[in-house]
């Protein structure tokens, strides 16, 4: 490990800390908290080659299968085991969240605050051949980033990822629908997923642009990527949309993952010294912004599911 360098934090984030009984030395001390990499499952032989490739020994974390701890300087977005999608960047705290769920091949698991979408492949990763993930965010560019995620990953098959409010979402799982099963004979049924997004996707985004959170009107969830194995090909709209009832079994595992507080939050805070610490007052410290844009969004129901909130 480098040498400990220490970070100035300003007087503002200082006293915040200390409204709530939190401790500054934790955010100051930027080279002790270690990095960590998942590497995807069958690709566990590479170890030595990866340590080779970035020059640095990755260390085994005994108690969360799959992943290892690196240097905190350690850059890994050259490497080929990460561009070739065999190597993920995801902290331990994250993996710990997900193997909590106790998921297994065949669960079909909703992740109702999904985007950028680490958890979200691991959770497919232990799904393996069986069962669904259903990814759900609100907003729609921290989606797009998620779908390209699954699918640089070769994860997208039993996936579907719908902009939505996780306050209120209810889509059900597709499990055992029967084929037919809407009144409406005429109505479109879901044709293979196509990068080539619809006119009415593309102008939404351009709306989108001025505002981040920006949401369906008619408040119904879009579904905005399914895989091949998902069960959404071939239903129409009414199948997929159709309400939960009591014959539906819902989701096994459900994981609710709004902002959190974990080691990655930590060097989240830290990369304000090269946006500008005015940035953070400005963006974390609005108490105001805060209550607007993230409190009322983070108030999520899980409607009986068995669930973990990520704290
Ligand atoms: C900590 S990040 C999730 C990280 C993600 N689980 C991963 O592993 O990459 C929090 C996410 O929650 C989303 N979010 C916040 N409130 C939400 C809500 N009410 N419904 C859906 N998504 C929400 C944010 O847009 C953001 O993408």
């Amino acid at each position: 490990m480098g040498e400990t360098s220490k970070l100035q934090l300003p007087e503002t984030f200082l006293s915040f800390l200390e409204a709530n009984g939190l401790d500054p030395s934790i955010y100051t001390h930027r080279d002790s908290i270690p990095r960590y990499v998942r590497l995807k499952p069958g690709f566990e032989d590479l170890v030595g080659e990866i340590e080779y490739e970035i020059n640095c020994k990755l260390e085994k974390v005994n108690w969360l299968p799959g992943f290892y701890s690196i240097p905190p300087d350690v850059q890994i977005a050259r490497s080929m085991a990460y561009q070739q999608g065999k190597m993920y960047g995801i902290d331990a705290a994250s993996g710990a969240a997900v193997s909590a769920l106790g998921i297994s091949p065949g669960d079909h698991v909703l992740d109702l605050c999904a985007a950028p979408g680490a958890k979200l492949c691991m959770m497919l990763d232990l799904l393996g051949e069986k069962g669904t993930a259903t990814g759900v965010d609100v907003a729609r560019h921290r989606l797009a980033a998620c779908r390209t995620m699954l699918r640089k990953y070769g994860l997208g098959q039993r996936s579907r990822l719908f902009l939505a409010d996780g306050t209120t979402f209810s889509v059900p799982p597709i499990t055992n629908l029967p084929c037919g099963s809407c009144a409406d004979d005429h109505e479109e049924t879901f044709k293979e997923w196509t990068s080539r997004r619809p006119y009415k996707e593309r102008k939404q985004e351009a709306k989108a642009k001025n505002n981040n959170f920006f949401l369906p009107q008619n408040g119904q969830p879009e579904i905005i990527f399914y895989g091949q194995s998902s069960g959404v090909i071939g239903l129409k709209k009414k199948e997929l949309y159709r309400p939960l009832d009591q014959k539906d079994c819902g989701y096994d595992k459900v994981l609710v993952d709004a902002e959190c507080t974990h080691d990655g939050s930590i060097k989240h805070i830290q990369k304000f010294e090269q946006w500008g610490w005015t940035t953070l007052e400005r963006r974390v410290l609005d108490a105001e912004r805060t209550d607007r844009n993230l409190t009322a969004l983070q108030i999520v129901e899980t409607r009986g599911h068995s669930c973990i909130q990520h704290l």
